[in-house]
Order: C-alpha cells, then sequence, then structure tokens
C-alpha cells in the first residue's frame, strides 16, 4: 500500500510501497465520486502533474483535514494505485476493503452537496444541506457501499470542505437512504448478516465497469477473487456466488458463524464507540494521568498484582478512564496480547446482567483468536441458543469461560468491566467469580470499575492479590485531569458561542471553582450553556450550584417551572420505568397527549430538549444523560415524578399499550404475503407499522407484572380492566404472535403468556379471562416453533392443528385460509401434552424429576455414524418455564456399554408442578410433558 504524505508546505508526495500491514503508519482515507478525466493519476503524480485538474482540490482537501486530526498520511485511490500494472491493480481490488477498514478516519467528500448556495437561498437552518445529502450520488455509486460500511469512523464533507456529521450520528438518514440496516452501520460484522441482505446492499448502485458491481462486493462477504474485466456483470456476479458458497458451505465456518451470531448480545466495541461519542470525544488529557500512577504500575507490572479495581463516586470519570486504558492497551499490546472488555449499562436491560458481561468478554476473546469458538461449541452444537439464555446460562457460561481461560496457555490476556454496580442482575456472582479467577490464572489480568458500595467492597475483601484504586485519594491526579476537562469544554464552547474572553474567563473560573473534581458536572454544566445565550451567560452561571444532587435539583426546578411541567414529568416517570430505552415513536404510544405526533419527530425532539439536562437522544432513541439522572429522580424525587407511586406508571404502560396495539397490529403487518416467508429474511419496511409498538408487544406484560403485585388489589379501583385484557386477546391474539415473530421475540411471547397467566391466576378477574388466557398459553406453546420460522404461519398451520373447541382456533376462524379444502382430523381438547422438549439425538432412554419437581434431567443413547462407539448423554430441563432449556448436558463417549449416570437428587416418577401433576413421555431425541390428571395417574 502507497501512501500520501503532505509535507509543511502543502505540497504532496507518495512515500515507498508499504509491504505488511504491521508497517504502515495510521492514515486517512478519501471516499468520493470520480469525474470523468479530472482526477489526479498516479502517473500525474509521478510527473509532477495534475495540479490543474479538478480532481486535485480533494487531494489537497483530504490532506489538510488529515492533518488537523493529527494524521500525516493519507491515501486517495485515484493517485495511490498504478492502474497500469495488472497485478497491482488485482491486489488493490481485493485489498481495498481492508484498506477502508484500518484507516484512522475515512473522509467523504460528497461533490454534489453545498452549504453555502443553500444557505443563501433559502436563509436556512442548520440542516439546509439534507436534501442534497439524501440524493448525492455517493449513494448510488458501487465501490462508497464498503466505504461506508468498512471504516470505523467515517466523517461526511460538504463540497466546500464542511464537516456535516459522521457514520454515527447521521445514522438514521443513512439507514433511510440505503436501507442498510443500523447494526451493519455501527460496525456489526458483516458475517452477521445473510448473502442475500448484503447483496441487496448493492441494489440501484452503479458502476462505471459493469463488473465492479460485483468485485466491489469482495470485501463485504471477505472473499478472495481475481477480476476479470471484459467477463461481464453476470458472469462476475456468477463467479462471485460460487465462491461465496464455497466459503460459507464448509460446514465447520456456518456452525462456527451461528454459534457466535448466538453469543453475541452485544459488540462491547460498539458500545465503547457509542459511549465516547455520546459523551463529547474521549479526551488523553483527563485520563493519561492513570499510566503513571503507583497503583496503577503496580498492578500493570507485578506479577502477583492480577485485579485491579478503580473505584470512585459517580461522574468521576471511570467510564472514560476506562476507554482511554483499553486504547492504551491495544496501542502497547498490538497482537501480543489479549484483549476484551465490557461496559455494564443498567439502563439497558441486554447489557445489565453478569451473562451479559460474559458473552461480551467472550465475544471479544473468540473474535480475536477464532479458534477458541471450539469451547463454546461443544456446548451450542447441542443446545443451541438456548445455551445462553436459559435459567441454566451463567452456568453453561463459567464453564466454556473457565476452558478458555485454561486454553489460552500462558498467553497474556486483559479482560476489563467497567461499571459493576451498574450490573443490575447477579452482581455477587459475577464477582466471586472475578476473585476465583483472578487467584487461579496468572496470565490473565483483570481491571473492574465501580462505585464505593460498600457490597462490593465487602466481597472484593477477599480477592487476595488485588489493588484498589480509589479516584478519591487520588484527589490531585483528578482535579488536574478535570480542569483539563474543564479547558477543553470551554474553549470549545467559546468557539461555538463565539464568547468574547471576559465571558470565557467567567465560564472558565466558576467550573473551576465548583467542579470539585467531578467531571460529570463539567459536561452537565456545559451541556446547558450550550442552550444560554451569550448576552445571560454571566447571570446564569451562578446558578449552577456546586455538587450534582443540586445541580440535578436545579435542573428538576427549571422543568417545574415551565409550561410544560406535567408533560416533561410523564416523559421522565416513562423513561425511568421503561425496561431498554425506547425510541421516540414508542414514545409517543406510551404517554397520553402524544399518541398523533409519531410522524413529528422534530417536534417530539423539542420536546424532549424541554426535560433539560436529564435526558438525551442517541439516533432516535432516548437515554438518560447519566445514570446518577436516574437515581436522582429515583432517591430526590420520587414524591414529585411518580406522586401515585411506580405502579401508576406501569398501569399506564400497559393501558397505553394494549392502545397502540389494538391499533396497529393486523394480519400481515410488513406484506409478506407468502405464508412460509422465513422469519430470518424479514427485512422492516421505511415505514415499519411496528415502529411505535413494538416495545409494547415485547413488554406489556412485563409492566402488567409490575403494576401492583398484590393478589388483594380491588379490580375496580385498578386502573387495569378485565375488558381490555380480554378484548385484546380475543380480537389481537393472533395478531400479537405474528408481530412477535417480526420483532424476532416469540420466545419472550412464550414467557409473556406463563406470567400473564400466572397474574390472572393471582388476581381477583372473572373466569373467561383465566380461560382465555389459558387457551392462549396453549397456542403459543404448541406452535411458537412455526411461528417464529414464518410469521404468518399464526394463520395456517397454528390455527388448523389446533383442536377444535380451542377458544383462539374459534376466535380467529375467520384467519383460516379458505383454499384448504382437506383440513387435518385434530382432537377436540388440547392433548394433555404440555410442551415438548428436544435437543438429544439419540432415543430417550431415561427421564427423571428433582426433588423439587422444578428440574427434569433426560438421558439418551446414540451410536457414532460408525457404529462402534456408544454415546450417552443427559440433558437438563426447567419444568415451569415454556422453551427448551438444555444447558449443563454432558457427553460422555464410551467404548463399550451404555453408562448413563443421573445425579442423586433426580428420581423418576410422576411430580407435582404448578399444583398441576406432570408426567413425560419419551421418543427418539424428545422428551414429551404431559398434564396428568388425577384420576389417569395411573393410565400415563
Ligand atoms: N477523559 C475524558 N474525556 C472526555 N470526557 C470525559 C473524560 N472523563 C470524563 N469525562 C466526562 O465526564 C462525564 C462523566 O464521566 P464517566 O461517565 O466516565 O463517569 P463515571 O465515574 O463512570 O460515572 P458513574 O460511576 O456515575 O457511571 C462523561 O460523561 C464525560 O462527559
Amino acid at each position: 500500500m502507497r501512501l500520501l504524505l503532505r509535507s509543511d508546505t502543502g505540497g504532496v508526495s507518495l512515500t515507498q510501497d508499504f509491504l505488511g500491514d504491521d508497517l504502515i503508519p495510521p492514515y486517512a482515507i478519501l471516499s468520493h465520486t470520480w469525474i470523468e478525466g479530472q482526477e489526479v493519476t498516479f502517473r500525474d503524480l509521478m510527473d509532477g502533474t495534475g495540479q490543474n485538474k479538478a480532481g486535485y482540490e480533494k487531494i489537497r482537501f483530504c490532506g489538510q483535514q488529515a492533518d488537523r486530526d493529527g494524521l500525516q498520511h493519507f491515501w486517495v485511490d485515484t493517485c495511490c494505485i498504478d492502474k497500469s500494472d495488472h497485478v497491482e491493480l488485482q491486489d488493490a481490488i481485493n485489498s481495498m476493503f481492508r484498506w477502508y477498514q484500518n484507516a484512522a478516519k475515512c473522509y467523504v467528500y460528497l461533490s454534489d452537496v453545498s452549504i453555502t448556495k443553500r444557505k443563501a437561498s433559502s436563509g436556512c437552518s442548520e440542516f439546509a444541506w439534507e436534501p442534497a445529502f439524501r440524493v448525492s450520488r455517493w449513494f448510488n455509486r458501487g465501490w462508497t457501499l464498503q466505504e461506508l460500511l468498512a471504516p470505523r469512523s467515517v466523517e461526511f464533507f460538504s463540497q466546500e470542505g464542511k464537516y456535516l456529521g459522521n457514520k454515527r450520528s447521521l445514522e438514521q438518514q443513512i439507514y433511510q437512504i440505503t436501507s442498510i440496516g443500523v447494526p451493519a452501520l455501527q460496525g456489526s460484522p458483516l458475517c452477521n448478516f445473510d448473502v442475500e441482505e448484503r447483496l441487496s446492499w448493492m441494489e440501484g448502485r452503479r458502476t462505471t465497469r459493469k463488473e465492479d458491481r460485483a468485485y466491489s462486493l469482495l470485501g463485504i462477504f471477505g472473499i478472495y477473487m481475481l477480476p476479470n474485466y471484459g467477463e461481464g456483470e453476470e458472469n462476475a456476479f456468477r463467479r462471485l456466488r460460487e465462491e461465496i458458497d464455497r466459503v460459507s458451505s464448509g460446514p465447520q465456518l456456518k456452525e462456527d458463524r451461528i454459534c457466535i451470531q448466538n453469543l453475541r448480545l452485544t459488540d462491547p466495541r460498539n458500545d465503547k464507540r457509542r459511549i465516547e461519542e455520546t459523551k463529547g470525544g474521549l479526551l488523553k488529557d483527563s485520563y493519561r494521568w492513570i499510566l503513571e500512577n503507583s497503583d496503577f504500575r503496580r498492578w500493570s507490572d507485578g506479577q502477583q498484582s492480577r485485579l485491579l479495581w478503580i473505584k470512585g463516586e459517580p461522574g468521576k470519570g471511570k467510564t472514560m478512564l476506562l476507554c482511554g486504558i483499553i486504547d492504551e492497551l491495544n496501542k502497547l499490546m498490538g497482537k501480543t496480547a489479549l484483549l476484551s472488555y465490557f461496559f455494564c449499562q443498567a439502563m439497558d436491560s441486554r447489557i445489565n446482567s453478569a451473562t451479559a458481561v460474559l458473552r461480551g468478554l467472550l465475544y471479544l476473546l473468540v473474535d480475536q483468536q477464532p479458534s477458541l469458538v471450539l469451547h463454546i461449541r461443544k456446548k451450542h452444537d447441542h443446545a443451541g441458543k438456548a445455551l445462553f439464555e436459559d435459567m441454566n446460562a451463567w452456568v453453561a457460561l463459567c464453564e466454556i469461560f473457565t476452558d478458555i481461560l485454561q486454553d489460552l496457555n500462558q498467553k497474556s490476556t486483559y479482560l476489563i468491566i467497567d461499571a459493576l454496580d451498574e450490573c443490575v442482575i447477579d452482581l455477587p456472582r459475577l464477582l466471586d467469580f472475578i476473585i476465583q479467577k483472578s487467584i487461579v490464572y496468572p496470565h490473565v489480568k483483570w481491571i473492574i470499575s465501580s462505585r464505593n458500595w460498600p457490597d462490593i467492597e465487602g466481597r472484593l475483601e477477599r480477592a487476595g492479590n488485588k489493588v484498589r484504586l480509589s479516584l478519591e485519594l487520588n484527589a490531585e491526579s483528578v482535579s488536574t485531569a478535570v480542569r483539563s476537562y474543564v479547558r477543553h469544554q470551554v474553549t470549545q464552547l467559546a468557539q461555538e458561542k463565539k464568547y468574547d474572553n471576559k465571558t470565557r474567563d467567567a465560564v472558565l473560573a466558576h467550573l473551576f471553582l465548583n467542579a470539585h473534581d467531578t467531571f460529570l458536572w463539567v459536561a452537565l454544566v456545559c451541556q446547558h450553556l450550550r442552550d444560554v445565550p451569550r448576552w445571560k451567560v454571566f447571570a446564569k452561571l451562578k446558578a449552577f450550584p456546586p455538587g450534582l444532587s443540586p445541580l440535578y435539583n436545579r435542573m428538576l426546578e427549571h422543568i417545574r417551572n415551565s409550561d410544560d411541567a406535567d408533560l416533561c414529568k410523564h416523559i421522565l416517570a416513562l423513561i425511568a420505568t421503561v425496561y431498554r430505552p425506547i425510541t421516540l415513536k414508542e414514545l409517543t404510544s406510551l404517554i397520553k397527549g402524544l399518541e398523533d405526533m409519531a410522524d413529528d419527530i422534530e417536534s417530539l425532539r423539542e420536546i424532549i430538549g424541554l426535560c433539560g439536562s436529564f435526558l438525551t437522544i442517541q439516533g432516535d432513541t432516548v437515554y438518560f444523560v447519566h445514570q446518577s439522572a436516574k437515581e436522582f429522580l429515583f432517591a430526590n424525587a420520587s414524591n414529585e415524578i411518580f406522586p401515585s407511586g411506580t405502579e401508576e406508571v406501569h398501569n399506564t404502560v400497559v393501558s397505553q399499550s394494549l392502545k397502540i396495539m389494538s391499533r396497529t397490529l393486523q394480519r400481515d403487518m410488513y406484506g409478506l404475503y407468502a405464508f412460509g416467508y422465513p422469519a430470518k429474511q424479514v427485512k422492516r419496511p421505511d415505514l415499519d407499522p411496528l415502529a411505535a409498538s413494538r416495545y409494547s408487544c415485547i413488554y406489556w406484560v412485563d409492566h402488567l407484572h409490575d403494576c401492583n403485585p398484590s393478589p388483594s388489589v380491588n379490580r375496580t379501583g385498578h386502573l387495569l380492566e378485565e375488558g381490555a385484557i380480554t378484548n385484546f386477546i380475543k380480537k389481537k391474539f393472533l395478531y400479537w404472535l405474528e408481530a412477535l415473530s417480526l420483532c424476532k421475540s416469540v420466545p419472550q411471547g412464550v414467557v409473556s403468556m406463563t406470567r400473564l397467566e400466572a397474574v390472572v391466576e393471582g388476581r381477583i378477574y372473572g373466569d373467561t379471562l383465566l380461560k382465555v388466557v389459558r387457551d392462549a398459553r396453549r397456542f403459543i406453546m404448541s406452535h411458537k416453533w412455526a411461528i417464529e420460522n414464518s410469521p404468518l404461519q399464526a394463520y395456517v398451520s397454528a390455527l388448523l392443528f389446533s383442536p377444535t373447541c380451542s377458544l383462539i382456533r374459534n376466535l380467529f376462524k375467520r384467519e383460516k385460509p379458505d383454499w384448504i379444502v382437506i383440513k387435518p382430523a385434530i382432537q377436540e381438547k388440547w392433548s394433555p401434552c404440555l410442551q415438548t422438549l428436544e435437543g438429544h439425538s439419540g432415543w430417550v432412554s431415561s427421564v427423571a424429576f428433582s426433588h423439587d419437581s422444578t428440574r427434569l434431567v433426560s438421558g439418551s443413547v446414540a451410536f457414532s455414524h460408525d457404529s462402534t462407539r456408544l454415546v450417552s448423554g443427559s440433558d437438563d430441563h426447567n419444568v415451569n418455564r415454556g422453551i427448551h432449556l438444555s444447558s449443563n448436558c454432558r457427553w460422555i463417549t464410551y467404548n463399550s456399554e451404555n453408562l448413563l449416570w443421573l445425579p442423586s437428587e433426580y428420581r423418576p416418577s410422576c411430580s407435582t408442578v404448578s399444583e398441576k401433576m406432570i408426567g413425560t413421555g419419551t421418543g427418539h431425541g424428545r422428551v414429551w410433558i404431559y398434564k396428568v390428571e388425577r384420576n389417569e395417574r395411573n393410565a400415563s
């Protein structure tokens, strides 16, 4: 790879050809569309010509921008490849994706998007360039697809070289323009997207040479293929397909991929990037102190100190400190060590549990050393995705993690976990695991961070070899770091708001005096000041008291005094109560009075802006600015934000959810038409009919459950009327199942129905509701597989194969296909078979219950393909849940006879589970769970 080097005088020269990625210095890369005959070529550069061509401007722009970003080198496709050299061109085509991927920055130069022109004519708002952006040629060209997807950092510039935004800040617009899903834009590994989806991204894109439409996809599929110009587009695509099939049909690779896809809950690299971006970027001067800190050095240099615990009060900069440490370790260790990390976030239920932490850490380890996936596959091949989700997930993940740490075989490994206090589920287990592993494996070093919580402190006391680094005890370093941060923030602010020196100095002085070593306080005040007109700054400064709580109080007071106080408080209460961050559209459906605003996103943004600095919007999702803001509302303002308790908010969410679902759910919402249309291939339409009701579909039962757990609540005084739920199930149940499938959430639906049955049983509701809920639960349990795989099967096989007396079948008989003339003969009532558990590959020969009747173990035997070996296995299930739970299985291979081991706590027989008598039956690969009527017990 050849790069361009900018001299001090602004001239540009080509470097040597770097052979080997490790030798290439950091560089920026240009993405643009070509102007026929006006691009500067390799030959031009060699001959010292080309400065008069229009394309030279782009080279100048790229060099200057790289310089501003502290990069000496940059790359431009027009002149860094010698296209007259056939071999070099072939090599470049196959390397291009990697070159974009490895670039420190990618600048997209949009020659057809101008800011000044539009400003002059329209007078004009910040986003006046957006219409031109949306129709820019850049989005219609073939090569620019990989230039959008491969680099981590993609920044967009107008023809004047003015910054318009980056891949993250313009995510929604790019998604709307290209239909490329947000996860792909956020850097999710492209192998996670199926072949058809990736091919579809090229639709509507053009290239000058037809064959390039296929060649420009090579990197996106991670394949190598020699270009052969002249073969024509059709042949090029045929060869591309063949190569894709060849690579992906390797059974090993395919299984590995599925295993990694199932393991992936989040990509912690994306979380890190998102956190840094939303916090305004990572400032080196504010974390560098740690590298020289004596405790940190003791941990990094010492053999014995394997666990570093960084602790401090809210907003002291722990998360950003860890981001900095990760960057430094990455730089320092390169590929000589493995580095994996995870950021816990209490407000996001995907990433606030101990299992999520282990999954995230494993994901990054496997990404760096793919051979490690074998340890996961040992269990995953048997259990599938349930391995990571069922009630035994923690046990299974611990075993896998331990195997991997052992296998790493002395390779240096760094594991970093931020914000343990935000690990809401199973923190004690996670702490014990960390302590134990940090003692056993000398090649593994851990960094964890948390607030000063006595519980964590108490538990960590047991870790003998830890180093404790308290931010409060390093006040001097933190104070200097905060001062750097203040300086940086105020300089930016002064530039943006055009402060004169006096105003700037006043702001600086106020922040220096009152920050008390708390980054977050500074960040919040500066955010406020962005909305304050320059001339009011002096007066406003006094309104920011020192300390986080007083500042939050002040922010609340501001809301209290505003015209929209009630609306803001409702919004704050809702955002504090939901189980995952919600989008603006979902917000409109859950707040009374905002229902009609789903299409007025700009006004919604304004409304969120009214909630002071408590909330922030990323993409189109609403978050608290910081976990401490949410905690403040619960601890210091709950009377005001939740005047009737949180139950009331749950209540409202349920009734609003029922409303929006009743309004939006209907048959074939995505226009799939074909009954067998695979769920995997379903793409969200641009105008997603579920956009406003997605959250409701998945969580309404959870909110119902949390409305008021007391069974003695008087039904009439309760907002939740039996009628609303009964009506919803009677009228919308089947559409809800389809929606769950479209949202890839059928398993959550099964759990919801089990929960709903328990809630209804525990309350003073009428019989009708209970009957219909029980029937609906049997319905989803019986047909979950079909509906999960093809959403429209809810109207075909599910209805046809339900018992003739099923309430749901009869309520929705109008939906049954009329083209099936000969209908299958089906029994009248639901069969006693409650559930079928699958997973074994041989005959299941033994089944037993645990003493507490909550668990079931099954055993099977099978011959190997060549019939020389007998394999026996056991499988563990949880009886109370509606999903197959099959982790914890141990496969044992024998040379001779079948030896099946069952732990002694299990005993054969029927059992009473949730007041029902349960029996079991077995077959090839399956275990059936039956409901046993007392007088039938012996018979079954
Ligand atoms: N090195 C840094 N570079 C840029 N911004 C920083 C840096 N350190 C802290 N900040 C700013 O301070 C704010 C608070 O920092 P951070 O979230 O890291 O605190 P924390 O100690 O992890 O808080 P908590 O314990 O409440 O989660 C961030 O949102 C960011 O705006």
